[in-house]
């Protein structure tokens, strides 16, 4: 028998932007190498575009079928007394991946309801209807909801909700794997803070200026403001001799409009006088308190800051997304707003697993180590953006991982856990997750170092497992874990900076599979470098030290030597 194809729904009321989004979504599953079906209902305005031209003449003609063939399409034009059955409907629908239908409400399919909020709409169907969401807001914390521009989102979720075998993938690409947690739907929560606290936060708005900078036109000198036309003539031998009319330093207003023969003394700063159009400075002008000389003819407008020059109205300051940084801060001052929209930062929950681990205040004992990667990962995950809670130790048990993952659940957007993920006896993250009903995402990527990891999500809450080599968890962290944690910080620009940087030293390994390197950046004859740190050992915590780069060792490569070119990812970046 036929494989089934999954067919899945998208409802919501007429202008919610079904159509608009199924008409993103089909190039995005597209590039996923998927065939798609779409089936729409209840559009008789273009059952009658498709009827135009002869296929319309034939079927009026009385044609009980019409069929319009080319090169690469095929258009069939039924005639029924009755609608036929979806199940018949679908019955006709081969060689496909999946049948994404638009404005089916019955049916037993999974349906994704979409609808705008702020525009006083209403979804469709009750949500225990519905699968997932793509809206203009959250909806419910147990629906799955995308925003209405997450087209990769919700193919990423379809792709591994309906279209994957059952169980969970193991030995994932990287960019798979970041894809995967990219599809937890995710919604950054917005508040208002002075900004004087914002620098380093995500901005929750795109703020153009709504008014100019500078609002008057000003000098840009000191010196004094005068009509070109008065110097047209002025040279060595006949200077031009003007009366000062009043000294306008920055900050006064200034009182007299300037006629023929006058000039003002001006500072720099101070608003140009109604008739002036030059600033000439101090030093070019011969000058006593009530008169100034000048020598030489100025064209109009020289040393005149006209209004808007350094920011004009309308101009972008920031981006929704973007991270706010001391210029746009004294940009926002001169525009005077001193409250800004960020993102509220996500709290993330760590949680170490392992019979050996002590804390780091404790004394040492026989067999057992000091717990280093809560510190380490606790420094990089605040330094990223993210408020840290600790979520203590969980010794090698089912119970005890279970309830420490439940606890740090209720307490964060997202759980962080070391240890237990890879195959031996005492690596129980994965039963202890499966007993908190989590679904198992992914189990292992292809990086190295790095590999052994689980990722999870329980009522849309990502858990990440990661190694409890330090290093190898530090790396998976930096090139796995931070596009969803960007993600859920709100940032725009998505995972880590990758730069071309240059070997300083060799490193002549054969990396049939690649790899990546432990490195940091140094700068020799004007380029910069990449030193290779000595260890690079995934349980050592020495390989982590003073690195700022992860350098990419692409699959093939039999040895990297001083100047050969590699792309690096800048650590928290
Ligand atoms: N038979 C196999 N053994 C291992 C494999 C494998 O494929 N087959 N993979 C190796 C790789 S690669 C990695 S990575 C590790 C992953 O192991 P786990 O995630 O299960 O980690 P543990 O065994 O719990 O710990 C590994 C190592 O790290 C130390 N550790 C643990 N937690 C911390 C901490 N919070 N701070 C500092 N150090 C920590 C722990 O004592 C172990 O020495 O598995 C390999 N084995
Ligand atoms: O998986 Mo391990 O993380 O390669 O060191």
């Amino acid at each position: 028998m036929a494989r089934k194809i999954p067919v899945i729904s998208f409802v919501g009321y007429s202008g919610s932007g079904k159509t608009t989004f199924i008409e993103k979504l089909i190039p995005e599953l597209k590039s996923r190498k998927l065939r798609v079906a779409v089936v729409e209902h209840d559009s008789a305005e273009d059952m009658e575009n498709l009827q135009e031209g002869n296929t319309q003449r034939f079927s009026q003609a009385g044609a009980d079928l019409v069929s319009v063939t080319s090169k690469n399409k095929i258009a069939w034009i039924e005639k029924r007394e009755v609608e036929p059955s979806l199940e018949e409907l679908l019955g006709y629908i081969r060689d496909v991946d999946l049948i994404i239908m638009e404005g089916y409400k019955g049916g037993d399919f999974p349906k994704i309801g979409v609808y705008r909020k702020t525009e006083g709409m209403e979804l469709v169907l009750p949500i225990e209807e519905l699968t997932a969401a793509v809206a203009d807001v959250p909806i419910d914390e147990e629906l799955p909801c995308f925003s209405l521009d997450d087209v990769g989102g919700v193919a990423q979720y379809v792709i591994s909700h309906f279209l994957q075998k059952a169980g969970y993938p193991e030995g994932i690409a990287l960019e798979e794997g970041i894809a995967q947690l990219l599809a937890v739907p995710s919604w950054p929560v917005f508040e208002y803070i002075s900004i004087d606290e914002s620098d380093g936060r995500i901005c929750g708005e795109d703020i153009n200026a709504d008014e100019n900078i500078p609002h008057f036109a000003k000098s840009p000198l000191d010196g004094y403001a005068l009509r070109s036309e008065d110097i047209i003539h002025a040279s060595q031998d006949t200077p031009v001799i003007l009366k000062i009319t009043e000294e306008i330093p920055a900050g006064r207003q200034p009182i007299y409009k300037l006629e023929s023969g006058m000039a003002a003394k001006i500072l720099t700063g101070g608003p140009i006088p109604e008739g002036a159009d030059v600033v000439i400075r101090f030093e070019d002008t011969v000058f006593d308190a009530e008169t100034v000389a000048l020598s030489f003819p100025a064209a109009p407008n020289t040393n005149i800051v006209p209004p808007g020059e350094d920011i004009h109205i309308g101009e972008e300051i920031i981006q929704k997304g973007s991270l706010i940084n001391p210029s746009v801060i004294g940009l926002l001052a001169s525009l005077g707003r001193t409250r800004v929209l960020v993102a509220k930062k996500p709290v993330i929950a760590i949680v170490n697993t392992g019979d050996e681990l002590i804390e780091a205040y404790e004394p040492l004992a026989p067999a057992k180590i000091r717990n280093s990667s809560r510190y380490t990962l606790s420094a990089f995950l605040r330094e990223a953006g993210a408020e840290v809670v600790q979520g203590g130790i969980a010794k090698d048990s089912v119970v005890e991982i279970a309830e420490l993952y439940r606890k740090a659940l209720g307490e964060s957007d997202m759980v962080i856990s070391t240890g237990g993920v890879s195959v031996g006896d005492y690596d129980l993250v994965i039963p202890a997750l499966e007993s908190l009903g989590a679904q198992i995402l992914f189990w292992k990527i292809n990086i190295k170092p790095g590999a052994a990891l689980v990722a999870a999500q329980l009522n849309g809450k990502v858990i990440l497992a990661l190694s409890g080599n330090p290093t190898s968890a530090a790396i998976a962290l930096q090139l796995l874990g931070m596009p969803y944690i960007h993600k859920l910080m709100g940032k725009k620009q998505i995972g880590l900076k990758k730069i071309k940087v240059f070997m300083k030293n060799s490193y002549d390994k054969p990396c049939p599979n690649g790899r990546y390197l432990e490195g940091r950046m140094v700068f020799e004859d004007g380029k910069t470098c990449f030193e290779t740190i000595s260890k690079q050992k995934n349980g050592a915590i020495s390989s982590l030290m003073g690195c700022d780069l992860i350098g990419e060792v692409v699959p093939g490569t039999v040895g990297l030597y001083p100047g050969d070119a590699i792309e690096a990812y800048l650590i928290n970046s």
